[in-house]
């Protein structure tokens, strides 16, 4: 890495944790690999997840609904609003409080960001976003009769609520995060991977979906024309013939041997296919960019080239 580099840093679910209380104490632990970086000179946008937490909104809002006509149901677009503001909240004091206990007086804000989906995007039929928390079988078939959730399994962890996942195609407040960018600000954006919304004249309206942050990361790393897309997750490197006794566990990928890899079906969809598939997105989009997935714990190592699994243009 380049000694001033922009990077766009993607948290995973394991930065954030499944509860407010969680959160706030992991949040701290995210923000120091994150100063680490900024402290190093770089320039540092964040986008995260919002998985568990927009999963634990809606559930929440629809159960409350059911016993209360005090709650009306939430919407998802609303819901993934309601995510943003409260990652960002805990996200953004956590970044501040690390800047200033090392003595940097960098202002950090988050953008509550909308990003611009195809309405007709053939995502909607077809649900793919894992969400919410991990289920039993029993709960998971429970749950598809009585509130008509579509559930799959997800990479060996238990059942999870899926729902539509349309790809970026632009973000609606790019202007206002590159002026930040540019004056220096430390920006939390595309949270969840943005607020799904469709144009409709000068309007921008929600949909019902949930964009994968992975996708959003790439389409406002190319937009910031950043060079590197660091996505941290709960593993070390990614693998082929995961979870298999003959694991290999890869420091490199070009984006030809990420193609064939994902062709031998390699990566879990809904967890490490959209990663893997955002690297070579942005790794591909313009010479010399790079992508980087590793952990949160091995940030720092990640960086400085010592593990990781990178994905680089031949
Ligand atoms: N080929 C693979 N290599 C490494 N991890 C994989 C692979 N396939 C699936 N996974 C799983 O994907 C997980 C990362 O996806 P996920 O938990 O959905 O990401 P996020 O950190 O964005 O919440 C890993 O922790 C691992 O359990
Ligand atoms: N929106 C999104 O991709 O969230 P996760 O990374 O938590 O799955």
């Amino acid at each position: 890495m380049n000694t001033k580099d922009k990077i766009v840093v993607a948290l995973g679910g394991n930065a954030l944790g499944n509860s407010p209380k969680e959160q706030l104490e992991l949040v701290k632990l995210t923000a120091k690999p994150i100063v680490d970086l900024i402290e190093a000179g770089h320039e540092v946008i964040l986008a995260h997840g919002n998985g568990p937490q927009v999963g634990m909104i809606n559930l929440a809002m629809s159960t409350s609904a059911e016993s209360s006509s005090h709650t009306p149901e939430m919407p998802f677009p609303e819901c993934g609003a309601m995510s943003q503001g409260y990652i960002g909240f805990h996200l953004q004091n956590a970044i501040r409080e690390e800047l200033l206990n090392r003595s940097m007086q960098i202002p950090v804000a988050t953008v509550i960001t909308q990003v611009i989906v195809d309405k007709d995007d053939p995502a909607f039929k077809n649900p793919t976003k894992p969400i919410g928390a991990f289920y039993t079988k029993e709960i998971s078939e429970q749950l598809v009769s009585e509130k008509g959730y579509t559930m799959v399994e997800d990479s060996g962890r238990g059942f999870r609520r899926v729902v539509a996942s349309p790809k970026p195609i632009d973000v609606a407040e790019k202007e206002t995060v590159k002026t930040l960018v540019e004056n220096g600000h430390v920006v939390i954006t595309v949270g969840g991977g943005g607020i799904p919304v469709y144009k409709d004249g000068n309007r921008l309206i929600g949909v019902p979906a949930v964009i994968d942050k992975d996708f959003a990361s790439a389409k406002i790393a190319e937009i910031l024309d950043a060079d590197y897309l660091i996505i941290l997750t709960a593993v070390e490197k990614v693998a082929i013939n995961f979870g298999k006794p003959d694991v290999k566990w890869l420091s490199q990928m070009s984006i030809s041997q990420a193609y064939q890899y994902i062709e031998e079906g390699h990566f879990a969809p809904g967890s490490m296919l959209p990663k893997v598939q955002a690297a070579i997105q942005f790794a591909s989009s313009k010479k010399g960019r790079k992508a980087l997935i590793t952990s949160l714990e091995k940030a720092k190592e990640g960086i400085d080239g010592i593990t990781g699994t990178v994905v680089i243009a031949e």
